[in-house]
Protein backbone atom coordinates (compact mmCIF):
# COMPACT_ATOMS: atom_id res chain seq x y z
CA UNK A 1 0.00 0.00 0.00
CA UNK A 2 1.23 3.42 -1.08
CA UNK A 3 2.76 5.62 2.09
CA UNK A 4 0.70 8.78 3.27
CA UNK A 5 2.50 12.52 3.64
CA UNK A 6 2.47 13.66 7.19
CA UNK A 7 1.48 17.14 7.68
CA UNK A 8 1.87 17.96 11.68
CA UNK A 9 -0.42 20.59 12.26
CA UNK A 10 1.85 23.39 14.61
CA UNK A 11 -1.88 24.47 15.99
CA UNK A 12 -1.05 22.10 18.44
CA UNK A 13 3.14 22.70 18.89
CA UNK A 14 3.81 24.44 22.08
CA UNK A 15 3.97 28.11 21.04
CA UNK A 16 6.80 29.03 23.78
CA UNK A 17 8.72 26.39 21.97
CA UNK A 18 7.74 26.80 18.35
CA UNK A 19 11.38 26.81 17.14
CA UNK A 20 11.86 23.23 18.93
CA UNK A 21 8.85 21.89 17.42
CA UNK A 22 9.32 22.77 14.54
CA UNK A 23 12.94 21.84 14.10
CA UNK A 24 10.98 18.19 15.33
CA UNK A 25 8.92 18.16 12.23
CA UNK A 26 12.34 18.95 10.28
CA UNK A 27 13.76 15.98 11.78
CA UNK A 28 10.69 13.60 11.23
CA UNK A 29 10.24 11.75 8.19
CA UNK A 30 6.91 14.34 7.92
CA UNK A 31 6.64 16.41 4.40
CA UNK A 32 5.28 19.35 5.50
CA UNK A 33 4.75 21.78 7.90
CA UNK A 34 0.68 22.24 8.02
CA UNK A 35 0.26 26.38 9.50
CA UNK A 36 -3.44 26.98 10.55
CA UNK A 37 -4.24 30.29 10.22
CA UNK A 38 -7.84 31.71 11.44
CA UNK A 39 -9.81 34.76 11.64
CA UNK A 40 -12.02 34.73 14.35
CA UNK A 41 -14.55 35.67 11.55
CA UNK A 42 -14.78 32.56 9.12
CA UNK A 43 -14.51 30.24 12.34
CA UNK A 44 -15.15 31.01 15.90
CA UNK A 45 -11.41 31.09 16.84
CA UNK A 46 -8.47 33.13 15.72
CA UNK A 47 -5.10 31.08 16.02
CA UNK A 48 -2.48 33.47 14.50
CA UNK A 49 -1.02 35.89 11.81
CA UNK A 50 1.84 36.83 9.68
CA UNK A 51 4.56 37.60 12.41
CA UNK A 52 4.02 33.65 13.44
CA UNK A 53 4.06 32.23 10.02
CA UNK A 54 7.11 34.20 9.54
CA UNK A 55 8.98 32.79 12.78
CA UNK A 56 8.10 29.28 11.39
CA UNK A 57 9.40 29.53 7.92
CA UNK A 58 12.66 30.69 9.52
CA UNK A 59 13.31 27.58 10.90
CA UNK A 60 11.34 25.37 8.48
CA UNK A 61 13.30 22.68 6.34
CA UNK A 62 9.66 21.20 4.69
CA UNK A 63 7.91 22.87 2.29
CA UNK A 64 5.10 24.94 4.51
CA UNK A 65 1.78 23.96 3.63
CA UNK A 66 -1.23 26.85 4.58
CA UNK A 67 -4.90 26.15 5.67
CA UNK A 68 -6.31 29.59 5.30
CA UNK A 69 -9.70 29.77 7.56
CA UNK A 70 -10.86 33.46 6.71
CA UNK A 71 -12.46 35.57 4.87
CA UNK A 72 -11.56 37.31 1.80
CA UNK A 73 -8.60 35.88 1.28
CA UNK A 74 -7.67 37.22 -1.82
CA UNK A 75 -6.34 40.63 0.08
CA UNK A 76 -3.03 37.89 1.69
CA UNK A 77 -2.27 35.95 -1.19
CA UNK A 78 0.93 37.98 -1.86
CA UNK A 79 1.75 38.19 1.70
CA UNK A 80 1.39 34.65 2.41
CA UNK A 81 3.25 34.06 -0.95
CA UNK A 82 6.24 36.25 0.49
CA UNK A 83 6.05 33.85 3.76
CA UNK A 84 7.07 30.68 1.71
CA UNK A 85 3.83 29.46 1.10
CA UNK A 86 4.38 26.34 -0.70
CA UNK A 87 0.72 25.31 -0.87
CA UNK A 88 -2.20 27.82 -0.33
CA UNK A 89 -5.34 26.12 0.63
CA UNK A 90 -8.33 28.52 0.93
CA UNK A 91 -11.62 27.73 1.85
CA UNK A 92 -14.89 26.68 -0.33
CA UNK A 93 -17.03 28.28 1.64
CA UNK A 94 -14.88 31.79 2.04
CA UNK A 95 -14.89 32.33 -1.77
CA UNK A 96 -17.12 34.01 -4.17
CA UNK A 97 -14.82 34.02 -7.11
CA UNK A 98 -13.17 30.65 -6.27
CA UNK A 99 -11.77 30.60 -10.00
CA UNK A 100 -9.64 33.53 -9.74
CA UNK A 101 -8.34 33.20 -6.02
CA UNK A 102 -6.96 29.76 -7.88
CA UNK A 103 -5.51 31.52 -10.58
CA UNK A 104 -4.01 34.39 -8.88
CA UNK A 105 -2.62 31.58 -6.10
CA UNK A 106 -0.75 29.65 -9.11
CA UNK A 107 0.54 32.94 -10.50
CA UNK A 108 2.05 33.95 -7.58
CA UNK A 109 4.06 30.31 -7.69
CA UNK A 110 2.40 28.25 -4.84
CA UNK A 111 -0.14 25.59 -5.35
CA UNK A 112 -3.34 26.10 -4.99
CA UNK A 113 -5.53 23.92 -2.31
CA UNK A 114 -9.34 24.18 -1.89
CA UNK A 115 -10.70 23.15 1.39
CA UNK A 116 -14.06 21.92 2.06
CA UNK A 117 -16.42 21.94 5.18
CA UNK A 118 -18.01 18.92 6.65
CA UNK A 119 -21.23 20.06 4.98
CA UNK A 120 -19.84 21.01 1.59
CA UNK A 121 -20.08 18.40 -1.06
CA UNK A 122 -17.48 17.54 -3.38
CA UNK A 123 -19.03 17.76 -6.59
CA UNK A 124 -19.21 21.68 -6.42
CA UNK A 125 -15.32 21.01 -7.43
CA UNK A 126 -16.49 19.69 -10.63
CA UNK A 127 -15.81 22.64 -12.71
CA UNK A 128 -12.60 23.75 -10.92
CA UNK A 129 -10.81 20.38 -9.86
CA UNK A 130 -9.01 20.58 -13.37
CA UNK A 131 -7.46 24.10 -11.93
CA UNK A 132 -6.62 22.96 -8.62
CA UNK A 133 -3.69 21.04 -6.56
CA UNK A 134 -5.26 20.33 -3.65
CA UNK A 135 -7.99 19.34 -2.00
CA UNK A 136 -8.78 19.60 1.47
CA UNK A 137 -11.05 17.26 3.03
CA UNK A 138 -12.07 18.79 6.58
CA UNK A 139 -12.59 15.71 9.21
CA UNK A 140 -14.09 18.07 11.76
CA UNK A 141 -15.20 21.61 11.68
CA UNK A 142 -12.59 23.85 11.05
CA UNK A 143 -11.67 26.33 13.85
CA UNK A 144 -10.25 24.13 16.71
CA UNK A 145 -7.45 21.27 17.48
CA UNK A 146 -8.13 18.20 19.35
CA UNK A 147 -12.06 17.58 18.11
CA UNK A 148 -13.18 14.04 17.22
CA UNK A 149 -13.23 12.86 13.52
CA UNK A 150 -16.08 12.81 11.40
CA UNK A 151 -16.95 9.18 9.91
CA UNK A 152 -18.93 9.71 7.04
CA UNK A 153 -15.34 11.63 5.72
CA UNK A 154 -14.39 8.16 4.41
CA UNK A 155 -17.06 8.08 1.99
CA UNK A 156 -16.40 11.52 0.88
CA UNK A 157 -12.78 10.77 -0.41
CA UNK A 158 -13.95 8.07 -2.22
CA UNK A 159 -16.05 10.59 -3.95
CA UNK A 160 -13.24 12.70 -4.14
CA UNK A 161 -10.84 10.43 -5.76
CA UNK A 162 -14.05 9.15 -8.42
CA UNK A 163 -14.17 12.91 -9.40
CA UNK A 164 -10.44 13.47 -9.57
CA UNK A 165 -10.42 10.25 -11.97
CA UNK A 166 -12.88 11.19 -13.61
CA UNK A 167 -12.03 14.92 -14.64
CA UNK A 168 -8.56 13.64 -15.07
CA UNK A 169 -7.34 16.26 -12.46
CA UNK A 170 -3.87 15.29 -10.94
CA UNK A 171 -5.37 16.94 -7.50
CA UNK A 172 -3.91 15.36 -3.98
CA UNK A 173 -6.43 14.55 -1.05
CA UNK A 174 -5.58 16.15 2.07
CA UNK A 175 -7.44 14.81 5.34
CA UNK A 176 -7.53 17.30 8.22
CA UNK A 177 -9.31 16.72 11.45
CA UNK A 178 -8.78 14.20 14.76
CA UNK A 179 -6.48 11.91 12.53
CA UNK A 180 -4.62 9.44 14.51
CA UNK A 181 -3.56 5.88 14.36
CA UNK A 182 -6.89 4.66 14.49
CA UNK A 183 -8.03 5.73 11.34
CA UNK A 184 -4.94 6.65 9.45
CA UNK A 185 -4.87 3.54 7.38
CA UNK A 186 -8.37 3.51 5.88
CA UNK A 187 -7.97 7.03 5.45
CA UNK A 188 -5.08 5.77 2.79
CA UNK A 189 -6.68 3.03 1.46
CA UNK A 190 -9.80 5.17 0.46
CA UNK A 191 -8.05 7.54 -0.72
CA UNK A 192 -6.48 10.30 1.10
CA UNK A 193 -2.62 11.59 0.43
CA UNK A 194 -1.41 13.66 3.04
CA UNK A 195 -2.65 13.37 6.21
CA UNK A 196 -2.82 16.45 8.62
CA UNK A 197 -2.27 15.28 12.16
CA UNK A 198 -1.78 18.42 14.99
CA UNK A 199 -3.30 16.99 18.91
CA UNK A 200 -1.94 13.22 18.32
CA UNK A 201 1.50 14.25 17.35
CA UNK A 202 2.09 17.08 19.68
CA UNK A 203 -0.03 15.80 22.73
CA UNK A 204 2.12 12.44 22.00
CA UNK A 205 5.65 11.03 24.26
CA UNK A 206 7.58 11.00 21.47
CA UNK A 207 6.30 13.07 18.83
CA UNK A 208 8.48 11.62 16.01
CA UNK A 209 7.68 7.59 16.31
CA UNK A 210 4.06 8.90 16.13
CA UNK A 211 4.75 10.87 13.00
CA UNK A 212 6.35 7.39 11.58
CA UNK A 213 3.20 5.37 13.28
CA UNK A 214 0.80 7.61 10.87
CA UNK A 215 2.98 6.93 7.94
CA UNK A 216 2.67 3.21 8.25
O1 LIG B 1 -7.49 22.93 10.43
C1 LIG B 1 -7.50 22.57 11.59
C2 LIG B 1 -8.56 23.00 12.53
O2 LIG B 1 -9.48 23.78 11.89
C3 LIG B 1 -6.34 21.73 12.10
O3 LIG B 1 -5.40 21.52 11.07
C4 LIG B 1 -6.81 20.41 12.65
O4 LIG B 1 -7.81 20.55 13.58
C5 LIG B 1 -5.66 19.59 13.19
O5 LIG B 1 -5.77 19.41 14.54
P1 LIG B 1 -6.15 17.98 15.20
O6 LIG B 1 -5.28 16.94 14.54
O7 LIG B 1 -5.82 18.21 16.64
O8 LIG B 1 -7.62 17.74 14.93
CO1 LIG C 1 -5.75 22.69 9.08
Amino acid sequence: MKKASIAPSLLAADFGNLQRDVEMVNASEAEYHHIDVMDGVFVPNISYGMPVVKAIHKHARKPLDVHLMIVNPDRYLEEFSNLGAHILTVHYEACTHLHRTIQAIKALGMKAGVALNPHTNVLLLEDIIQEIDLVLIMSVNPGFGGQSFIENTYDKIKATKALITRKKSSALIEVDGGVTTSNSKKLVEVGADILVAGSFVFKSTDPIKTIKELKG
